[in-house]
């Protein structure tokens, strides 16, 4: 029997943030296949925004989720950063922690490692304030709209980054790529889109909740970019190799593009 693709209400229901980030956002001699996976997107977004200089007023995130990994490099670059999420509960595990309130995640180790690409390991107490300060907002969004954050209308972006998003919440690729569309209607001409893509996977767990992947191979993806009104500069790949009962997840590609 065909398994059906997850949809918003269950993620609503049973997607457990503190779960996922324990599960796949500390960095553990123990997981070492999972540890591939992180420190590539660190060490690409790192490429993108402080050696790629990729800067600006505003960078708009979509589905920032309940993680705070992917503004670790882009804080520096970014007079504002717009967080947003489709789901009040996934919103509020994020204001949670620019709040400090007690019992949010330790985002220690991650933190630590980029701040030892950009060459001092022990500034991670700034680097956290830092990233608190330059997200401005957390607003409501919903890619399947023409303007996915409607009822607002905000000025197009200088940049829109999204990560680890689009495949697990666009059931096909006619979907994936409206939402790429919508999400182009955000950002200027001439301004860049990073994305962040687990590639050739069907599914992840969380605790024993099993959550769906679209299955993209980066062909798809760079077609999608393209076809959203984006060359790309560059693509890097890699290879992932999880347990495979917690995903059957065989890449990762991180991508910049440029708005025509
Ligand atoms: C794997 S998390 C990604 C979050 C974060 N950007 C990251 O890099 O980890 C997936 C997020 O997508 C959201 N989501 C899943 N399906 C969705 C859908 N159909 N519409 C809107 N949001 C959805 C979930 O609430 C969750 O916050």
């Amino acid at each position: 029997m065909a398994v059906l693709f997850t949809e918003k209400d269950l993620y609503a229901q049973h997607f457990d943030p503190k779960k996922h980030l324990e599960m796949y956002f500390t960095f553990h001699p123990e997981k070492e296949d999972i540890n591939v996976l992180i420190g590539f997107a660190l060490k690409n977004l790192h490429k993108a925004f402080h050696l790629g200089g990729i800067k600006g007023d505003t960078l708009i995130d979509i589905e920032s989720g309940h993680t705070i990994y992917q503004f670790l490099s882009a804080c520096e670059c970014f007079r504002e950063i717009i967080a947003t999420g489709y789901m009040d509960g996934i919103r509020e595990e994020l204001q949670q922690w620019l709040r400090k309130e007690p019992g949010v995640f330790n985002w220690g180790s991650v933190g630590k490692y980029v701040c030892e690409l950009e060459g001092d390991r022990e500034k991670w107490v700034q680097k956290e304030e830092k990233v608190r300060k330059a997200i401005k907002r957390v607003l409501k969004c919903d890619v399947t709209q023409p303007n996915p954050l409607a009822p607002l209308s905000l000025p197009p972006a200088d940049c829109v980054l999204s990560t680890l998003f689009l495949e697990v919440a666009c059931p096909d690729l006619p979907t994936y790529r409206s939402a790429l569309k919508n999400i182009s209607s955000l950002v200027k001409p001439g301004g860049h889109l990073v994305l962040f893509v687990a590639l050739e996977a069907n599914f992840y767990m969380v605790g024993l909740q099993r959550f769906s992947c679209l299955f993209l191979d980066q062909k798809c993806v760079e077609e999608a970019v393209k076809g959203a009104g984006f060359d790309i500069e560059w693509l890097e790949g890699t290879k992932v190799i999880f347990p495979p009962a917690l995903s059957d997840v065989k890449g990762a590609c991180v991508l910049v593009a440029r708005k025509r």
